[in-house]
């Protein structure tokens, strides 16, 4: 495909995200409907999207609509080209553009964010608040985790340049590797087969080495999912009893040939009886720290979602809080930012409970990678 011929595709895609369909599945629909799309073609169309909708406002306000084509042109336009030289109708390349087209609008205080966030998002990182915002709508960086039982951070820097990968180690984390170079190629590589390393962003690479381990424990991560955070515990740490739950058990379908793959023992349940030194609650949220990953989330978001997502994130704490022994450790994360997920749920739930909290954190783009929230407390007796 052309230049001009991904970017007609991409508006395509974008119109029918625009009418409500999930940019995953729209994207899907192109490119089952598009056999002659290469594998590159499909990536390029899938970057035109994912960085419209991370600039969704102020694309719009260059490129004079809130459409398809608006996004595009005022993308091409704020990349500093003439929009008039790719939307010239010729080959694959889209319809010329209109008079009001090529005139545009300039508005550099278009915020990207939805307008009935932002007091939401002002009040949740105040001076930052300009700043994350702008950082939103740059792509994120790809992480990786280096999992100890099966090498160290130098093996895994070599393996990864043997298959053409450059990642580069980070001072705040043994573990933690930056890709700078050729992450298209990490599923196929040698080190991630042989669970040498595992995705991970930073941040929640940072919360989990935060948390207390020791030889032996009984760790329960109670909202397992994938086993992103189990597998980063059982790899920590050895030998760990670790269990996962989900409500859903159907999302931990693929965690046995993770555990294996990275080398740890995770028993996988369906029901959760008894005690255990850690819980971590990995809860849903609105994913507000990951927006520059997953950008159709944050205009999909609304108010009655959000207070939906609140009220099961108190429910969680609730249920699995009696699950900590006496004297253990209850874990709370979040991916978001909001403060009515993150400082102002666990407030509550830290009143009407028997646990004291020892360690509150949350990191962003501006210190770390995503958006992270991490609140550590001990079960009082
Ligand atoms: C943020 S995701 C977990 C991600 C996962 N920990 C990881 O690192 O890959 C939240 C998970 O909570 C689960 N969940 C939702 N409601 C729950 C509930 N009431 N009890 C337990 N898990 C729940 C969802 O099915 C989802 O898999």
């Amino acid at each position: 495909m052309t230049p001009e011929a991904r970017i007609s595709a991409a508006i395509e895609v974008l119109d029918r995200v625009l009418e409500g369909q999930p940019a995953e599945q729209s994207l899907l629909r192109w490119s089952r409907a598009s056999r002659f799309a290469g594998s590159g073609d499909r990536a390029a169309v899938r970057d035109l999207v994912f960085d419209a909708l991370r600039r969704r406002n102020s694309l719009a306000a260059a490129g004079g609509a809130l459409t398809g084509r608006g996004l595009m042109i005022g993308l091409i336009r704020l990349d500093g080209r003439d929009p008039a030289q790719v939307f010239t109708g010729q080959g694959h390349a889209p319809a010329p553009l209109t008079e009001a087209e090529a005139v545009g609008a300039d508005d550099t205080a278009a915020v990207d964010l939805p307008h009935w966030l932002l007091p939401l998002w002002r009040g949740a990182l105040g001076d930052d608040a300009d700043l994350m915002a702008q950082m939103m709508t740059e792509r994120a960086p790809v992480w990786l985790r280096v999992n100890p039982r099966r090498g160290d951070r130098q093996q895994a820097i070599a393996s990864l340049a043997a298959d053409g990968i450059d990642a580069v180690a980070d001072d705040r984390l043994q573990t933690a590797l930056k890709v700078t170079a050729n992450e298209r190629r990490l599923s196929q590589s040698t080190a991630y087969r042989d669970g040498l390393v595992e995705l991970q962003d930073l941040s929640p690479q940072l919360a989990c080495a935060a948390l207390p381990l020791s030889p032996g424990q009984r760790v329960l991560d109670y909202c397992a999912g994938g086993g992103g955070k189990a597998l980063a515990l059982a790899s920590r740490m050895q030998p760990l009893r670790m269990t996962a739950h989900d409500a859903d058990p159907a999302r931990m379908a693929d965690l046995p040939a993770r555990a294996k793959r990275a080398g740890v023992k995770i028993e996988v349940a369906t029901g959760v009886t008894g005690a255990f030194d850690l819980v971590v609650t990995d809860v849903p949220c609105s994913g507000s720290g990951t927006w520059r990953r997953t950008p159709d989330q944050k205009w999909r978001l609304t108010r009655a979602k959000l207070d939906e997502v609140i009220a099961v994130q108190a429910d969680i704490l609730r249920k699995a809080a009696p699950h900590v022994r006496p004297g253990g450790h209850l874990a709370y994360m979040t991916c978001s930012v909001f403060e009515e997920e993150n400082g102002a749920q666990i407030d509550r739930f830290l009143q009407q409970s028997g646990f004291t909290e020892t360690l509150r954190q949350r990191w962003t783009p501006i210190d770390a990678s995503d958006g992270f929230f991490l609140s550590l407390s001990r079960r009082d007796g």
